[in-house]
């Protein structure tokens, strides 16, 4: 990659990109991103939004320009999954200038549909993934799409000559683990025992290791593949529709929640907009610093407080008018357990009928009330990264979007 935008206009593939954070992913390189030429937008689901992009109708106006369905030449006899290609014209921070986004309709389990959208591409940003910890997907689907997916992605790079990979990992790679040990303002050094049985983790531990296995394999060219992963902790922000459910469960009652958790637990919390912005950077930095950020993994952090999982929930929930009933959990501990162990057998009795998928169930229960919060430099003295959001930012945007669409089928 060149050190002029003018000298080379760059072909950006985001995995996942209309998902909760593959969306913050793909507006944040559109905005940031002075050398992107071509962004290619991959996903199972496109959904609406990338239509919306044309007119600016969602989070703010950023673009204008016109759109054409058209497909992609099929690159060396590959068949290429259902492409819509829009050539648009992004306001950028520097300037306006004209940005090819493609979306592309395609599944990561398909080596030959990924294969397809790799090629060509300089940087790949691999953020598809299933995130189930709720019994919705079987542990095979998720082991499929995570670590087959992402195993599709790295032989992609390497078939088709693609250098730079950015993978995004996940705090759970670490932990909780399955004895809740705390994990106290820790950073990628600190001594932790990860030990995984639930399908997310587990697939999401191995998914990073094959990225970061994968650092330095020569792709077509002869060159060597760069790889890191990010760690992001707890993601919050706008589209997160786990807190639009908390904010949806408190008016039905009656714009109240119970304390379930004691608040001394902290849980570490990350903006999407600052997830994003870290995935912009480190795709950004990779090539010129390939010797030191090659083959690392980063946790993923920003000014966010150290909170219990309600306590900071409430950051946003409470100015949308709900409250936190209880200064301590209003139900004995014993009694969640024995809740979350009810909700496995209701969800097993009754998985031939319907899906049964509440919130609370062993894993979520542990990973809530168990402390984990990272407090780390790494991401800083690597790559440069800053959050571009403060604390205040983050919480007024989050607090706008669940005020907006928390009472809306959106
Ligand atoms: N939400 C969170 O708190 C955290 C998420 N992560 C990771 O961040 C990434 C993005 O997660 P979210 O945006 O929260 O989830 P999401 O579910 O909103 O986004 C994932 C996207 O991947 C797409 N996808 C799923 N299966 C696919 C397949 N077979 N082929 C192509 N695309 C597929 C989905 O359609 C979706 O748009 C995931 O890799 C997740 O493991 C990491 C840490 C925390
Ligand atoms: C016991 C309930 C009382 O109110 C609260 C249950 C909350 C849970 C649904 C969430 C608590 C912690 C969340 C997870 C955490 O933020 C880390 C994650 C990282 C990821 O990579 C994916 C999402 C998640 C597992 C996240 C999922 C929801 C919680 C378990």
């Amino acid at each position: 990659m060149a050190d002029s935008a003018q000298a080379q206009k760059l072909v950006y593939l985001v995995t996942g990109g209309c998902g909760f954070l593959g969306e913050h992913v793909v507006r944040m390189l559109l905005q940031r991103e002075p050398r992107l030429g071509e962004l290619r937008v991959f996903d199972l689901h496109l959904g609406p939004w990338l239509e919306e992009l044309k007119t600016g109708s969602r989070w703010g106006s950023l673009w204008r320009g016109g759109c054409g369905r058209f497909p992609i030449p099929s690159q060396a006899g590959i068949p290429t999954p259902a492409v819509e290609q829009m050539i648009l014209v992004s306001v950028h921070m520097d300037g306006i200038r004209p940005v090819r986004v493609t979306a592309i309709q395609g599944d990561v389990t398909q080596a030959h549909e990924v294969a397809a959208a790799v090629a060509g591409a300089h940087v790949v940003i691999h953020t598809a993934g299933l995130v189930d910890v709720f019994g919705r997907a079987s542990p095979k689907i998720i082991h499929e799409v995570n670590v087959q997916g992402t195993r599709n992605v790295i032989e992609a790079c390497v078939q088709t000559g693609t250098r730079f990979l950015v993978y995004t990992s996940s705090m759970e790679v670490v932990g909780p683990n399955t004895k809740g040990d705390p994990f106290y303002r820790g950073n990628e050094d600190t001594p932790y025992e990860a030990v995984h049985r639930h399908p997310y983790p587990c697939s999401k531990a191995l998914a990073e290791w094959l990225v970061l296995e994968a650092n330095g394999r020569k792709v077509c060219g002869g060159l060597p593949l760069v790889t890191c992963a990010l760690r992001p902790t707890g993601i919050y922000g706008e589209g997160h529709q786990i807190m639009r459910d908390f904010y949806r469960q408190g008016l039905r009652l009656g714009g109240r929640l119970f304390r379930a958790i004691p608040a001394s637990v902290e849980h570490g919390r990350v903006y999407v907009g600052n997830v994003a912005w870290m995935h912009v950077l480190a795709a950004r930095e990779l090539e010129r610093r390939a010797a030191l950020m090659g083959g690392q993994v980063y946790f993923c952090y920003d000014g966010s407080p150290y909170k219990s999982y309600e306590d900071f929930n409430m950051e946003f929930l409470g100015p949308c008018g709900l409250r936190l009933v209880g200064t301590r959990p209003l139900v004995p501990y014993w009694l969640l357990v024995f809740l979350a162990a009810l909700n496995v057998l209701l969800q097993w009795l009754l998985r031939p009928l319907l899906l049964y998928a509440p919130l609370l169930n062993p894993y979520t229960l542990a990973v809530a009330n168990t402390t984990f919060t990272v407090s780390t430099d790494k991401a800083q003295r690597h790559f440069g990264y800053e959050p571009l959001f403060s604390w205040e930012d983050s919480r007024t945007r989050t607090i706008l979007w669940v005020q907006a669409t928390g009472g809306s089928a959106q």
